[in-house]
C-alpha cells in the first residue's frame, strides 16, 4: 500500500461543499469525441493483432458455445452474450475471433466451470498496482487477480495502472505490454503531458498500461530508498485521467469500450477518477450512463496535500469543494497554519456511485471515529451505498498441491509435505531443523497498522518458550533494525528477512505451523487466507477482515468434533496475544487430533473469487439501478 500519502492519525473535519451540476468548460462534447477520434483513430473494425489485443467474440469449440458482443445504441460494446449453438459458422467467421490458440485455451478453460453472470457490464479498474505486474502489497493481489475472476463470469474487463519502469528486471513483467500508438495529452500541473498506452490481454482481460516519464524510475511504485516520490500526486493524477480516456480512445479487439462502463477506483490512487467523471466528462454529456465504484483496501492513506496543489488536478476550479479538506486546529503545525488541504480519497467518497471496502467488518469499521481516520461522518452519511465484500485470493498462485515456491507439495488428502516444507524452509534459514518445534511466521509490511510494535513488544517474551519465529517484511526503519538486532540476541530461535520477496512468501506460508497477524486494523487481510488454505493456523487480532475470516477453535462443538480454523484475541494488547498463541502452541504440540482438525476446516475453507465476485455483480447491479449519484 501507499506509504506516502499524509497517514492521518486524528478526526480532521471536514467542511467544504460540493457543487454537483457545473457546466463551464469551454469547449463542447463534440469537440471532445473528435479530439479523441483524431489523436487515436479510433476504429471499430474487428481486427485481432498477435499482440493480445481482445477479441469481440469467441467461440467455444469443444461445445459449440459462442460469445458474442452487445452494444449499446451508438455501437460500442456493453457486455458480452451467449449466441444459441444453431447459429451457423458463416455468420461467426464473420466475426472477430481469436487467433492466438493460447490465448483460446485460457479462455476456454475460463469458460468451463464457471458459472456466468446474467447480466455483464464493460469493467475498468483503475490501480496503482495490479500483480504480478507491480505489487507492494494486498492491493497488487486484488487487482491482478479479481478482474479474472470476473471476466471469466463473462464481463469485459479492463485494468489500467502505471507502466512502472525501473531499470531492474522487474521491468520484463510489462515485456509482452504492446504500445498501442495511441498517445492522449492530459492537462494538469500547469502543463500538458504526452501520455501512452501499453497493451497486453492475458487472462480473458484487458490489461492497459499507461507510460509517462514519471512512471520510469528505480524504486518501488510509491517511493525508493530516500522515501515517498514527491510528484506522487502529479503521478496518479495522470494515472486518473489516462484511466478516463482509455475506454473512450483504445480500439481494443477493435471496439473501445465506450461511455457506458463501470469504473472501479481502487483507493485513493484513483480515487480522482468519479471526481473527473462528475467534472470533467459528464457537463459535456460524456460518461452520462457510466457509473464508478470507489474500492477501499486502506482508508489510512487518502492523498492529502496542501490545498494549493488543487490547480494541479486539471479539474474547474468550482469543483474545489469535492476535495476541500480542513485539519483540526490541534492538528496545525504552527500559529499560520490554516489546516487547508485537498484529500483525494475524500473528494471520491463524494462523487462516487456507490462505496466498497474489503470485508464487511471493515466496512461497518470505517462508520466509526476509530476506525474513519476523519471520514467516518461522511462515510456515515452514504452508508445506504457502502458494502463490505471480503476478498477471494487467487487459489492458482496459491495452491500448495501445485505451488512453484515450495520445495515438497501436499493437500488435505496427503499431508505429508507441508513438515518437508518446513525443515526446507528451518535449513533455508539456518534455523535448528527441529520438525516438531512450533513454528510461528509473520508476512507483511512493517508498520503502525500491522502492529508491529506488539510483535515487538511481546517477542522477547514468546521466545522464552521453545518455539522459532520467522519474519518477513520491510517497512519502517527502526523495525528493520530491531529484526535484525532479535536475529543477533535468539540465534536459534529467531530470523528476520528484510525485504519483499513472493517466494520467500510462499515458502514461509507452507512452512510455518502458526501464522500471527496482530493488525490494529486489517481492512480484509490475505495472508491469513493464505495461511489456511495451506494448513497453518492463522492467530490474528479480532479486527475488520480477520475477524470475519478467522473463527476461533472451540474443541467442544460440534459434539467435541470441534469447530474454528485459528484463534482470534482481542482487544489488541501484548498479553492477549501473548495468551492466544500459547494456547496455539499448547494445541499443536499436546492435542495433535484437534490441530489437524483446525488444518483441515482451514483447507476446506472455499476463498476463491467465484463467491465475491458474484456479490461484487449484486453491488455492480445496484449501481447502475440508481441514477449516478452527480449528474
Ligand atoms: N515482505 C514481503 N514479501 C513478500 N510479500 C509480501 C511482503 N509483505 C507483504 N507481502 C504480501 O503482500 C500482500 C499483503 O496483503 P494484505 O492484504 O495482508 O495487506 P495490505 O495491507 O498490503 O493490503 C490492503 O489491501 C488488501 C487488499 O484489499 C487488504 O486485504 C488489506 O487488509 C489492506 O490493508 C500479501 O500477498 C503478502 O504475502
Amino acid at each position: 500500500m501507499a506509504m506516502e500519502t499524509l497517514l492521518l492519525q486524528s478526526s480532521p473535519i471536514f467542511t467544504s461543499k460540493w457543487t454537483p451540476h457545473i457546466k463551464l468548460l469551454s469547449s463542447s462534447s463534440t469537440s471532445i469525441k473528435q479530439h479523441r477520434r483524431r489523436s487515436c483513430n479510433v476504429v471499430k473494425l474487428k481486427a485481432v493483432s498477435k499482440d493480445g489485443s481482445s477479441s469481440s467474440s469467441l467461440r467455444n469449440s469443444k461445445d459449440g458455445v459462442l460469445l458474442d458482443t452487445e452494444k449499446d445504441e451508438s455501437g460500442s460494446v456493453v457486455g458480452f452474450r451467449f449466441i444459441p449453438q444453431s447459429l451457423d459458422d458463416t455468420e461467426i467467421s464473420n466475426d472477430t475471433s481469436i487467433n492466438d490458440k493460447e490465448e483460446q485455451a485460457i479462455m476456454d478453460d475460463d469458460l468451463g466451470d464457471r458459472r456466468r453472470a446474467e447480466v455483464t457490464y464493460n469493467i475498468v479498474f483503475v490501480t496503482s498496482e495490479a500483480a504480478p505486474y507491480s505489487k507492494t502489497g494486498g492491493l497488487g493481489d486484488v487487482c491482478g487477480s479479481l478482474p479474472i475472476a470476473l471476466a471469466g463470469r463473462g464481463h469485459r474487463v479492463m485494468v489500467v495502472s502505471p507502466r512502472y519502469i525501473c531499470g531492474g528486471p522487474s521491468d520484463k513483467k510489462f515485456a509482452a505490454a504492446v504500445d498501442q500508438d495511441c498517445r492522449i495529452k492530459v492537462s494538469c500541473s500547469g502543463g500538458v503531458q504526452d501520455v501512452a498506452f501499453f497493451h497486453e490481454y492475458r487472462a480473458g482481460v484487458d490489461w492497459v498500461f499507461v507510460d509517462h516519464p514519471s512512471f520510469h524510475r528505480p524504486g518501488t511504485p510509491y517511493g525508493d530508498a530516500y522515501g515517498a516520490f514527491g510528484d506522487n500526486q502529479f503521478r496518479f493524477t495522470l494515472l486518473c485521467h489516462a484511466a478516463c480516456e482509455a475506454p473512450l480512445v483504445l480500439p481494443l479487439g477493435g471496439y473501445t469500450y465506450g461511455e457506458k462502463c463501470l469504473f472501479l477506483a481502487n483507493d485513493w490512487h484513483a480515487g480522482l477518477v468519479p471526481v473527473l467523471l462528475a467534472a470533467k466528462y459528464r457537463p459535456y454529456g460524456v460518461y452520462k450512463d457510466a457509473r464508478s465504484i470507489v474500492v477501499i483496501h486502506n482508508l489510512a492513506h487518502q492523498g492529502v496535500e496542501p490545498a494549493s496543489t488543487y490547480s494541479n488536478f486539471g479539474l474547474p476550479p468550482e469543483w474545489y469543494g469535492a476535495l476541500g479538506w480542513v485539519f483540526p486546529t490541534w492538528a496545525r503545525t504552527h500559529a499560520l497554519d490554516t489546516g487547508e488541504a485537498v484529500n483525494i480519497l475524500k473528494g471520491a467518497l463524494v462523487t462516487a456511485d456507490r462505496i466498497l471496502t474489503v470485508s464487511q467488518g471493515y466496512s461497518w469499521e470505517i462508520t466509526t471515529p476509530e476506525g474513519g481516520y476523519g471520514l467516518n461522518e461522511l462515510l456515515t452519511s452514504r452508508k445506504t451505498v457502502v458494502n463490505g465484500i471480503t476478498n477471494g485470493i487467487d487459489v492458482n498462485e496459491w495452491n500448495p498441491s501445485t505451488d512453484e515456491h515450495i520445495p515438497s507439495h501436499y493437500s488435505l488428502d496427503d499431508l505429508s509435505g507441508k513438515i518437508e516444507c518446513k525443515i526446507a524452509l528451518q535449513k533455508e534459514l539456518g534455523l535448528p531443523i527441529r520438525p516438531d518445534c512450533p513454528l510461528v511466521g509473520f508476512i507483511g509490511r512493517l508498520d503502525f497498522q500491522k502492529g508491529i510494535d506488539i510483535i515487538l513488544s511481546g517477542t522477547p517474551d514468546l521466545l522464552q518458550d521453545d518455539v522459532q519465529f520467522i519474519m518477513l517484511g520491510s517497512g519502517e526503519k527502526q523495525y528493520e533494525e530491531w529484526m535484525r538486532a532479535m536475529e543477533g540476541t535468539f540465534k536459534d530461535k529467531f530470523r528476520g528477512w528484510v525485504g519483499f520477496n513472493v517466494p520467500i512468501s510462499h515458502r514461509i506460508t507452507a512452512g510455518c505451523d502458526i501464522l500471527l497477524m496482530p493488525s490494529r486494523f486489517e481492512p480484509c487481510g490475505l495472508n491469513q487466507l493464505y495461511a489456511m488454505r495451506y494448513g497453518t493456523i492463522p492467530v490474528v487480532h479480532e479486527t475488520g477482515g480477520l475477524g470475519d475470516t478467522v473463527k476461533t477453535f472451540n474443541p467442544f462443538a460440534d459434539e467435541g468434533r470441534g469447530e474454528g480454523t485459528g484463534w482470534a484475541f482481542k482487544p489488541l494488547t501484548r498479553e492477549c496475544m501473548l495468551d492466544a498463541l500459547r494456547v496455539a502452541i499448547e494445541t499443536y504440540r499436546k492435542h495433535k487430533p484437534s490441530w489437524r482438525g483446525l488444518m483441515k476446516r482451514g483447507m476446506e475453507r472455499n476463498s476463491s473469487w467465484d463467491n465475491a465476485a458474484v456479490q461484487y455483480e449484486e453491488v455492480f447491479k445496484w449501481a447502475f439501478i440508481d441514477p449516478p449519484y452527480v449528474s
